[in-house]
């Protein structure tokens, strides 16, 4: 039976007809991952800002309104994800961003520190030695056509990702990665099931040929995280032999490069270590965050870039005004931070193409909206795509125009109306590391290339983080 306290928050919001028992679980049926994001933008054209939608007796807000954004965002109390996000639950089990209560709360305080300035400043190293390996197979390819740079730029962030936070190098833009393939597949099989709903139960899915895939995919993902752990854990014992310190919270920063790794090997809760199967939620769900939607940023600001040669032209110019001709020399922390004409053209391209396209909560306690009472227990949506392409708050969505997040133009904003990263309490941890790789990566291309243009179109469709059916293509011209 559907909760009364849902059908009476219900009638205060329109959505599409249901029909008994099912709802709007039928409207789904014949779907497919495609169609998500077209759908819900449907919806908000004609049900408005916030749309309510029955699967059987579980009762769903979709919103964009940035009103909405604000109340949960900004709360101490709504920090549950909603139920999509258990779909995810095997694979990144309860890691930081899946965990909830006096676990996450826990997690977040260990390892706030490990993105502290002072260690993102050592990452911009490794940021640009791995950007000097994409550069050089760049250059290695011999072609300006353009083609699919999503594998290239996934295995470059995967490097990133582990030689940084794990404190771990795995080549992968020397080796390829089985590890990233399977991660593509992966989103796909979670999303797949999260938009047909009849294959949720596990007592169905079992019985579905997409589970042996599933498992498979598993096997694989989580094989690789333990082998990085290992690896890091002898180098640990390598280097206590040799005198490297234990570290408490203070210390981080002080001493020598600390990855999130080692804060998670050396750290205890309560007095007791982390276990194995805690380090390694930890290290399954940064090796997946920290690399997908960098990739799926890096990749269609690239695209962007491609396709708006006079933006590009400006972001050549900083770049060079800042660092200087001789591509010898990399970017330092400083000047990555000075480079603010890219900052806006990457805060622009994650407003068109943001990398986690929707939100999920799911309500701890009564919220108040406005007038409305939306009792705890409801699972919302907030649909971080559909708010920046809305007229409203976004003048000509679809045109890529950086100079709206130049200081003067952003002066008096809503906090809530634009959040890429999320906001409040459970925003991305990642966040500053993200911006500075961002920076490194597109300023170290730029001063090497010229990007050309491609005449095939993005098609993007939300799988976990955005991505482009079509490919992302743009072509490569080295610069004299
Ligand atoms: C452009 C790049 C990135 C974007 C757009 C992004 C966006 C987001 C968003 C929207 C959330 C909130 C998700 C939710 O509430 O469901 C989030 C959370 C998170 N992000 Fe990021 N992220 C990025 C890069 C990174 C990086 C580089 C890392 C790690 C190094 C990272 C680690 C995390 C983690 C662990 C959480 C969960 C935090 C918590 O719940 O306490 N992210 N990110």
């Amino acid at each position: 039976f559907k909760n009364p306290r849902f059908i009476k928050c219900s009638e205060k919001f329109n959505g599409p007809k249901t029909i008994p028992i099912f709802g709007n679980a039928l409207q789904y049926l014949a779907k497919s991952t495609e169609d998500a994001l077209p759908l819900a933008a449907k919806f908000f054209n004609i049900y408005g800002d916030t749309v309510r939608i029955w699967a059987f007796k579980r009762f769903v807000l979709l919103t964009k309104d940035p009103k909405f954004f604000e109340v949960i965002l900004s709360s101490q109390k709504q920090l549950t994800k909603n139920n999509l996000y258990d779909l995810m639950h095997d694979w990144l089990g309860g890691g930081l961003l899946l965990s909830t209560n006096e676990k996450w709360f826990q997690r977040r305080k260990i390892i706030t520190p490990t993105f502290h300035f002072k260690i993102l400043q050592e990452f911009v190293d490794v940021f640009n030695y791995q950007n000097n390996i994409f550069v050089k197979k760049l250059k290695e390819l011999k072609s300006e056509n353009p083609f699919d740079i999503y594998n290239m730029v996934t295995l470059m962030s995967l490097d990133i990702i582990s030689q940084t936070a794990m404190g771990v190098e795995i080549h992968a833009q020397n080796d390829d990665s089985e590890y990233a393939q399977t991660v593509k597949e992966m989103t796909y099989i979670i999303i797949d099931r999260m938009m047909h709903i009849w294959k949720r139960p596990n007592f169905i899915y079992q019985f579905t040929s997409d589970k042996v895939r599933y498992d498979r995919c598993l096997k694989t993902l989580h094989s690789f995280t333990r082998k990085i752990i290992e690896k890091r854990r002898e180098t640990i014992i390598n280097e206590e032999d040799e005198g490297f310190e234990n570290v408490d919270d203070d210390s981080i920063g002080i001493k020598k490069r600390m990855a999130l790794l080692d804060v998670l090997l050396k750290s205890t809760v309560n007095g007791k270590p982390l276990t194995n199967s805690e380090i390694a939620e930890e290290v399954d769900t940064f090796m997946f965050e920290g690399h997908d939607t960098v990739t799926t940023s890096t990749t269609f600001t690239l695209y962007l870039l491609s396709q708006h040669p006079d933006v590009q032209k400006k972001v050549y110019e900083e770049a060079i005004k800042i660092v200087g001709y001789d591509l010898s020399v990399n970017p330092t922390y400083n000047q990555l931070q000075d480079m603010k004409y890219l900052e806006c053209v990457i805060k622009e391209s994650l407003r068109m193409y943001p990398p986690v396209p929707i939100i999920g909560r799911k309500l701890d306690e009564d919220m108040i909206f406005g007038q409305t009472l939306i009792p705890a227990g409801v699972n919302t949506n907030l649909m971080i795509y559909h708010l920046n392409m809305d007229e409203r708050y976004f003048k000509n969505p679809e045109k890529f125009i950086p100079e709206r997040f130049s200081e003067t133009n952003i002066r008096n904003e809503n906090p809530f109306l634009y959040v890429p990263f999320s906001a409040g309490p459970r925003n991305c941890i990642g966040q500053k590391f993200a911006m500075l790789e961002l920076k490194s990566t597109l300023s170290n291309v730029i001063r090497n290339f010229e990007l050309i243009k491609s005449d095939i179109p993005l098609n993007i469709i939300a799988q976990l983080t955005l991505k482009s059916t079509t490919g992302v293509h743009v072509g490569f011209r080295q610069r004299k």
